[in-house]
């Protein structure tokens, strides 16, 4: 078994003959956990394997304790999973999230991200959307509401950190280059190595450059890197200026059709006009596909200010936060896309090569709020109200029930899964509808809801009342801002959606020969009907025949 960032306890002394045959049960006792110095929840025991390989301590996250040869490591984010589990702990007991009862955990959650070292910007969006979400989410049976506000603070750690993995991109014809910068001590140079390393194991030819021209043994450093991967580096020595390096390893590794190019830039130890100059030199002469900053995950919201600066100096596509197995705070990785725009692509957990890995926001939530399990169950929840949400449609459907309640709680469902767009986009056979009708569509939308939204209780539950009563539909238009004509379509829209959804359930039940094309036929007949008569119109308002028969539709269902 491999060692995880959260399995990370061992002694420093030699294992005892128990400990050998059995190490992982026999790595600590309460003795150790009740002397250690950081607290008992950030550590876990280590798997036998640690045994050989332990970092000395003064290692980033590291800490002896003092007189008892206890090495212990902070275990990743540790400190703020136990700030928000204080959090939940307060919910117990409630029934329902309430603005009242989650007011007290969002101030423990908003301590801890502030703890964490996130920015006051960032926290203040978190808390405020989380809270939102908090209170308007459904009650699901069988979920308790602290296990419910798990799943809210997990859905929005992942939209801040960028909500999907943000890949590494290739240039369309080979090769593609990368540019790595970041100050010094950052972890840059093994990074490189980091990254052949990975994209080898992609099946990619790399060739490193070394350009740090400032520190000679970082030449050396990338030269015994490149080759414990396997990977040929590129150098100059330290006379010749980087962007000319950088030039030259290029036209060597397009000469031997090397797919990726990594190019080690010279670190700095703060940001200066120098460095942020040279770097735009070096960028002017290699026309990068990705130029990647790389920070250190312990310099916590500090990492997210200089990813924004130096993409506002020299434009970048990304970062990459290393030693993030050192760092119990969780900051940096909380901040820097929202701070900056640029998303995290990898992240470094170690010192090994193999230590580098894309950047997950899911998984990385996760391993904050180590609640796996109450994830997946309420997620389970969620399914099974969805699915007993859709049976009860489907009744409503067949009895001609549907009414505006059901309306609203569709189109916000869509409103709720994201932008219309993408929904509509992922339907097969959608794909060809324009942005500008799918803005219409979103337009559309929000005009019906702001009617619906002025309709009493008793209407949305029967839409009857409104096809029988003009006045009703007068006060609705009244009341939304609309006009008459506007409320009647609405209100013989529900009628023509039902109509048409009975058709469809019918077909698909068996109770009739599905008949589509009929189906599509009637609809679009209906969409060129003409309008009404003058009587017609004298009585019913300005409304067209087809939404008149469609209001009238219900009285013979
Ligand atoms: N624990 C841990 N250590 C790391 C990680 N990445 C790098 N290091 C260590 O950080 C130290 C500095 O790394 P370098 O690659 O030399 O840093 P650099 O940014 O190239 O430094 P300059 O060349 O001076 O700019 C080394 O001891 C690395 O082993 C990581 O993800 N985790």
């Amino acid at each position: 078994m491999e060692a995880t960032s959260s399995t990370t306890l061992a002694l420093s002394s030699p294992p005892t003959a128990a400990a050998r045959r059995s190490p992982a049960k026999a790595i600590v006792t309460s003795h150790h956990l009740r002397h250690s110095s950081v607290p008992a929840l950030h550590l876990r025991a280590v798997p036998g394997p640690s045994f050989r390989a332990l970092p000395s301590p003064g290692f980033p996250g590291w800490r002896r304790k003092r007189g008892s040869g206890l090495v212990v490591r902070a275990e990743m984010f540790g400190q703020l999973t136990t700030g928000l589990e204080s959090a939940w702990n307060k919910l117990r007991g409630t029934d329902q999230l309430t603005k009242d009862n989650i007011a007290e955990p969002m101030r423990d959650i908003r301590r801890a991200l502030l703890e964490a070292d996130v920015s006051l910007p960032v926290v203040r969006s978190f808390i405020e959307s989380v809270t939102e979400k908090a209170v308007g989410t459904d009650v699901i049976r069988g979920v308790k509401p602290e296990q419910q506000l798990v799943k809210v603070v997990n859905d929005e750690l992942v939209q801040l950190m960028g909500g999907e993995v943000s890949d590494l991109v290739f240039a369309k014809t080979a090769p593609t280059v990368i540019l790595l910068a970041g100050l010094q001590g950052v972890g840059k140079t093994t990074v490189c190595a980091k990254l052949a390393y990975y994209l080898k194991k992609m099946g990619k030819s790399c060739m490193l450059i070394a350009a740090d021209v400032y520190r000679p043994a970082a030449i050396d450093q990338l030269t015994i890197l490149g080759k414990q991967v396997g990977v040929p580096v590129y150098s100059e020595g330290t006379e010749a200026k980087p962007s000319q390096i950088a030039k030259n390893g290029i036209k060597e590794a397009k000469s031997k059709k090397t797919d990726v190019i990594i190019v080690d830039t010279a670190g700095r130890l703060q940001v200066d006009k120098a460095m942020m100059s040279e770097l735009k030199e070096v960028k002017r002469a290699v026309n990068p596909t990705e130029v990647l900053l790389v920070v250190d995950a312990m310099t916590g919201q500090e990492a997210a200010s200089l990813v924004s600066t130096f993409n506002v100096e020299i434009g970048i596509t990304g970062a990459i936060l290393t030693k993030l197995d050192g760092d119990s705070r969780g900051g940096a990785a909380l901040s820097i896309k929202e701070v900056s725009g640029k998303p995290i692509k990898f992240v470094g957990r170690g010192e090994r090569m193999e230590d580098l890995e894309p950047f997950y926001p899911d998984r990385m939530a996760q391993r904050i709020l180590g609640m796996g399990d109450v994830l997946s169950f309420v997620e389970k929840a969620q399914e099974v109200m969805r699915q007993e949400d859709a049976e009860e449609l489907q009744k409503k459907i067949l009895s001609a029930k549907f009414n505006f309640n059901d309306f609203l709680k569709q189109t916000q469902a869509i409103a709720q899964m994201g932008s219309f767009s993408r929904i509509i986009g992922m339907i097969p056979g959608m794909n060809k509808v324009t942005p500008a009708q799918i803005r219409e569509a979103e337009k559309n939308l929000k005009f019906m809801e702001s009617m619906i939204n002025v309709m009493t209780p008793e209407e949305r539950e029967r839409p009857e009342l409104l096809a029988e009563s003009r006045e009703r539909r007068i006060r609705v238009a009244k009341e939304s801002g609309k006009n008459e004509r506007q409320v009647s379509q609405l209100v013989a829209q529900l009628f023509r959606m039902r109509a048409q959804m009975q058709k469809m359930m019918g077909a698909m039940q068996g109770q009739d020969t599905p008949d589509m094309e009929g189906l599509m036929d009637s609809i679009k007949a209906e969409e060129q009907a003409a309008a009404g008569t003058g009587k017609r119109r004298r009585k019913y308002g300005n409304l067209r025949r087809r939404d008149l028969d469609a209001m009238r539709g219900f009285r013979r269902r």
